[in-house]
């Protein structure tokens, strides 16, 4: 699903009024009667109400109008609270305003405080109250009576329908300005707004509807995907082919460095997880001290003994690497490696002369603290780097807290600076890719949150690129995957418990139910 920005959205707005000549009334006209449409199917129950459409001054209140007089029309009680002035509303909302007035609409209005306390006080408490606050002209934090009403809101128990946004929150960036209604349904116009996609702002939208309202759909496909919503559609669209005549060779080889003392389970399931993905062949370099333990966890993987210090790869071992890694198609590289100096220094140098796609996540990532320009280097293959935030931070120099306060952002700052896709992982796993477009996944749950989870991802994202996924792809559809068979895995073990090993076996399974969607999505 195609994200829009505030700033997209209002272009759109402006192209459909002044080049297209749709006038903004009869957009604000399809925006109120979607609403309704939403309303009615969710909250019909309630009927006749009573409903309180809370407006403010511009035209996210204007929406509220044209709601409240549909509701008149189809005999629900609704009353509406406005947040200044009469004479403060102007433009389409003014018109509706009048309109609402002169049709007898119940509508109040509180310009300060006192007045907004005594007109909250006197309402008869509500069934259903429609935000119309604030929408995309949110600018600054809320305050004074826009934060009390947000509040009341929040307080009252009533069903919450928000329109367009919920008031409070920021359409491009997700974040809360100070306050946020939490909305039962979000109603939004034109297109998905990218910060409803993402967290804070998503655990206020409730159940989104994205509704047309008549803007011409080629100025909406004119727009660049700049920011993509990654739901089933997408990744299956992303599925590498299963050649029938396919054998080891065509589903590819790569190769895994990974693993050091007390963190070979790291290496295993890496390995685990390229060999679930479908890849072809696996070859794990270790160090020489856990690879007997790796011969024992690994049956279907080839394993290599490499050199170590202090029970972690030393730099000798990059030879013995650059002959393991000829004849591959892909190296992941960094789970379980350990701190060791040299193994950083090593990680480093493979890093810069590896000529393969190269997967890098954990320690790997870690080794390339303070110095990310090690990317530029590269001459050949598409870096993928898996950070958690903790290892973001250190990545950028940034704290976990400025990280998490902008994930879209830093990840794209990072992925166009170095070239590389950026998988940001968290609640809606940003991959940011060297061009500057977004892809948010929305796959996935609380359950990916214990050891060994990033490790099967790696292995997953390099398994595909062996079996000749772009490496953007094999990163979207990696993490789309990792998240479905999570959520697959929370319909019968729940949350709280599911392991790596779990996942790893719920990857066939996941991965033949986006095939069967794939199928379907292409027989219309
Ligand atoms: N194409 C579409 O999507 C359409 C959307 N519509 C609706 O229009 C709003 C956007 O309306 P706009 O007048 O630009 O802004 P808002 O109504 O969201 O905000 C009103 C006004 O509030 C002021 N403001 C900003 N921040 C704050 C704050 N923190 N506290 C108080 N006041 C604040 C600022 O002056 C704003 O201008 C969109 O969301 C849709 O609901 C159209 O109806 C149809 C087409
Ligand atoms: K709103």
């Amino acid at each position: 699903m195609k994200l829009l920005t505030a700033e997209e959205v209002r272009e759109l707005d402006r192209q459909t009024i002044e080049q297209v000549g749709i006038p903004g009334a009869v957009l604000m006209e399809n925006a109120g009667r979607q609403a309704v449409a939403h309303l009615l199917r969710r909250f019909g129950s309630l009927r006749p109400g009573p409903v309180l459409v809370l407006a403010g001054k511009g035209n996210n209140g204007g929406d509220g109008y044209v709601i409240a007089r549909c509701l008149l029309d189809l005999g629900w009680r609704v009353r509406t609270l406005v947040l200044g002035e009469r004479q403060a509303i102007g433009g389409d909302a003014g018109i509706n305003l009048e309109v609402l007035l002169k049709l007898g609409g119940a509508v109040e209005f509180a310009a300060d405080a006192a007045a907004l306390a005594e007109a909250l006080q006197r309402q008869e408490p509500p069934a259903l109250i429609v935000d119309a606050l604030l929408g995309t002209g949110l600018s600054s934090q809320v305050g004074g009576l826009y934060a009390r009403a947000v509040d009341w809101i929040n307080a009252s128990g009533a069903r919450v329908l928000a329109v367009d946004v919920p008031s409070g929150v920021d359409a491009t960036t997700g974040r809360i300005l100070g306050k946020a209604v939490r909305a039962d349904l979000t109603v939004t116009f034109a297109a998905a707004k990218v910060g409803l996609a993402v967290y804070p702002a998503a655990e206020r939208v409730g159940e989104l509807a994205v509704a047309e309202i008549g803007i011409p759909a080629a100025l909406s496909r004119a727009l660049p995907d700049r920011h993509l919503l990654v739901e089933a559609g997408e990744a299956a669209a992303l599925l590498p082919a299963r050649p029938a005549a396919g054998h080891k060779g065509t589903f590819g080889h790569l190769l895994v460095v990974a693993g050091s003392t007390g963190k070979s389970g790291a290496a295993a399931m890496t390995a685990e997880g390229a060999l679930r993905a479908g890849a072809g062949l696996v070859t794990v370099g270790c160090p020489r001290s856990i690879h007997p333990t790796l011969e024992v966890k690994l049956t279907e993987a080839m394993t290599a003994p490499l050199d170590e210090v202090d029970g972690g790869l030393s730099l000798q071992a990059q030879e013995q690497v650059r002959e393991l890694w000829a004849g591959k198609q892909v190296l992941a590289i960094g789970p379980g490696l350990g701190l060791a100096d040299e193994t950083r220094a090593l990680v480093r140098h493979l890093v810069r002369e590896c000529p393969l796609p190269v997967v890098l996540d954990a320690d790997g990532l870690n080794s390339l603290e303070g110095k990310p320009a090690i990317l530029n280097q590269r001459t050949a293959g598409t870096a993928v780097l898996t950070p958690h935030p903790g290892e973001m931070a250190r990545l950028t120099g940034l704290s976990i807290a400025e990280v998490e306060a902008d994930r879209l952002g830093v990840a794209r700052r990072f992925a166009t600076a170095y070239g590389a896709v950026l998988v940001l992982k968290g609640a809606r796993t940003v991959i940011a890719l060297p061009d500057g477009r977004l892809r948010i996944n929305a796959s996935g749950n609380p359950g990916l949150a214990t050891g060994g989870m990033g490790d099967v991802l790696t292995g997953l994202i390099a398994g595909l690129i062996a079996q000749g996924s772009p490496a953007e792809e094999a990163a979207v559809l990696g993490v789309f995957l990792h998240g479905l068979a999570a959520d697959r895995l929370r319909k019968t073990l729940g949350e709280a418990g599911m392991t790596a090993s779990d996942l790893l076996r719920e990857l066939p399974a996941a991965r033949r139910e986006l095939t069967q969607q794939g199928e379907c999505n292409a027989q219309g």
